[in-house]
């Protein structure tokens, strides 16, 4: 989620925007830029905040765990860890060793309970009898705005899942499956030969495909660069500093969510003054319109708020998980050469019955067994989204661990998607081990219950596209051997994976 989503952090209530971002990167540049103030600032906002926390703390007196240093916690050895290798599973395993699967941390500027294993998943992700609520940070909430389909919960929230999943479901999919089709041959066509950073053509490929699908927009032109300029400005928002001081990446954030706004009021106006018709999503909604303040909550319908905040949502949340997935993915298959053989088997076998064209059809893309696998074994490895972030909505006991109303919860999936009991040699980039099926709440790439993945169909779409025309033309190999990950929310290779590709 971005960055998608500070599926990390909020405040608990929104007049004390306390939630640092897990990237330091516009933080430490922010820092720079007002220098001193900031710095004071900043400590005081921290030193309040901690002392807050101290007094929560004493609720969770019982649940094990150390709060770490004062003011910063153990946020240092978090997000040390975060951009190591193996992410924030060194941190998770240290402190269930010492303190079982449920324990309490100060990271990131607030207390919060870590949990892992199958119970916990089912606690949290079950939606039932509504325990938990979803737990996203300030900057983020702002950003999205209050309609936004991960700023609400309960009935709204179903409603709204309800409305944006239809035309997210794999037949309303069917239609955009050629302009893919085509952007994925038309991106691999310059790769033959250079350099290519694998997650910038990667993240400039999702966002064609997604701002075509939600709005229409072409894939090139200036339409297209103001948009993408816009979307990179709001996507770095969500991990900065909750300080709306103009410079400051959050105050940059909001002014181009109000551009982007901008643009997507006038397409509206465009369609509903019937000048122009589309077959995409946002024709789709409008078909399920209401004015602005007359929504009735039963109606099926969304107001210009709602949509706006929501196209915004998919894109956010839909933008970077991809790119990373598809990533992650081309860089486990350079890293595993019997990998790469069974599944470029698996497309020219296709290819094959397509004699040589280009045009992959639809009905192939439901028949590639292998190429799920693979994708599903990427998700468990690379697990995109470590932990899904909640806040108690009620009191509820874990492991004999009373949870108080208001605490913040994690679902600490990393250790999940690395249980050895469940997935042997869990550091092995072994697709086949999805030849089984795993018990509920075993493999979370997608999330599941009320608040799983919407947009899944139309991720493995695309990337089940992208990586057919890859194999059938290229090989490729790594220039770097750097195995480190981004500080931000949604987890990336630092270096984007640099290759050179060559034409087989
Ligand atoms: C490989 C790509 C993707 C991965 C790994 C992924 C993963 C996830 C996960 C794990 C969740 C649940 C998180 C939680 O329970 O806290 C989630 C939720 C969500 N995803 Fe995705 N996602 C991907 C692609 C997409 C796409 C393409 C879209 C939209 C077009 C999208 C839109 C959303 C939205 C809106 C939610 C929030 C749902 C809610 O709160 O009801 N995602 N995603």
């Amino acid at each position: 989620m971005p960055a998608v989503r500070g599926r990390g952090w909020r405040s608990d209530d929104d007049a004390l925007p306390a939630q640092p971002p897990l990237s330091s990167g516009n933080y430490l540049a922010e820092m720079a830029i007002f220098g001193a103030p900031a710095l004071v600032a900043l400590a005081l906002v921290f030193g309040l905040v901690w002392l807050r926390s101290r007094s929560s703390s004493k609720e969770m007196r019982d649940i094990p765990g150390t709060m770490g240093w004062p003011v910063i916690g153990e946020t240092v050895s978090f997000i040390s860890d975060f951009s190591s290798p193996a992410g924030i599973l060194s941190f998770m395993r240290d402190r269930q060793k010492r303190f079982g699967k449920v324990f309490k941390t100060y990271v990131l500027g607030r207390i919060t309970v870590f949990m892992t294993g199958r119970e916990a998943a089912k606690i949290l992700l079950s939606g039932k009898d509504g325990v938990v609520s979803l737990n996203l940070f300030y900057t983020g909430k702002q950003v999205l705005g209050p309609t936004s389909l991960l700023t609400t919960n309960g009935e709204e929230h179903k409603k709204l899942r309800r409305l944006i999943g239809e035309p997210l479901s794999i037949d309303a999919l069917k239609k955009y499956f050629d302009f893919i089709n085509e952007l994925a041959v038309q991106t691999l066509d310059t790769w033959h030969g250079r350099r290519v950073l694998v997650l910038e053509e990667a993240s400039s490929f999702t966002l064609k495909v997604i701002a075509n699908m939600l709005i229409s927009l072409e894939p090139e032109g200036e339409e297209q660069q103001k948009f993408r300029a816009n979307f990179k400005v709001i996507s770095s928002s969500f991990a900065s500093l909750p300080l709306k001081l103009p410079g400051t990446a959050f105050h940059r954030g909001l002014k181009a969510r109000n551009r982007m706004y901008e643009m997507l009021d006038s397409v509206i106006a465009r369609r509903r003054e019937g000048g122009e018709v589309r077959n995409d999503f946002l024709q789709t909604l409008l078909g399920k319109h209401a004015k602005d303040g007359s929504a009735d909550d039963t109606a099926d319908k969304l107001t210009d708020s709602q949509l706006k905040d929501n196209i915004l949502t998919l894109l956010v949340a839909g933008h970077d998980t991809t790119t990373a997935g598809l990533t992650w993915l081309i860089k486990f298959l350079g890293e595993n050469p019997e990998v790469l053989e069974k599944l470029r088997e698996e497309h020219l076998e296709i290819k094959e019955k397509l004699n040589g064209t280009a045009h992959l059809r639809w009905s192939d893309v439901s028949n590639m067994p292998y190429t799920n696998k693979v994708m599903n074994e990427t998700l468990r490895r690379a697990t995109i989204l470590p932990w899904f972030s909640r806040k108690a909505a009620q009191d509820f006991s874990i492991d004999g661990y009373e949870i108080k109303k208001g605490t913040s919860v994690n679902l600490d999936v990393v250790s999940i998607h690395h249980d050895p009991a469940v997935f042997a040699d869990p550091e092995r980039f072994d697709p086949d081990r999805f030849e089984q099926t795993f018990k509920p709440y075993s493999f979370l790439g997608f999330g599941s219950g009320p608040r799983m993945c919407p947009g899944m169909s139309l991720a493995r779409l695309e990337i089940c596209v992208f990586i057919h025309h890859l194999v059938c033309r290229y090989s490729w190999k790594p220039l770097e051997d750097d195995s480190s990950v981004q500080p931000t929310l949604v987890r990336m290779p630092k270096n984007k994976y640099p290759i050179i590709a060559t034409t087989l």
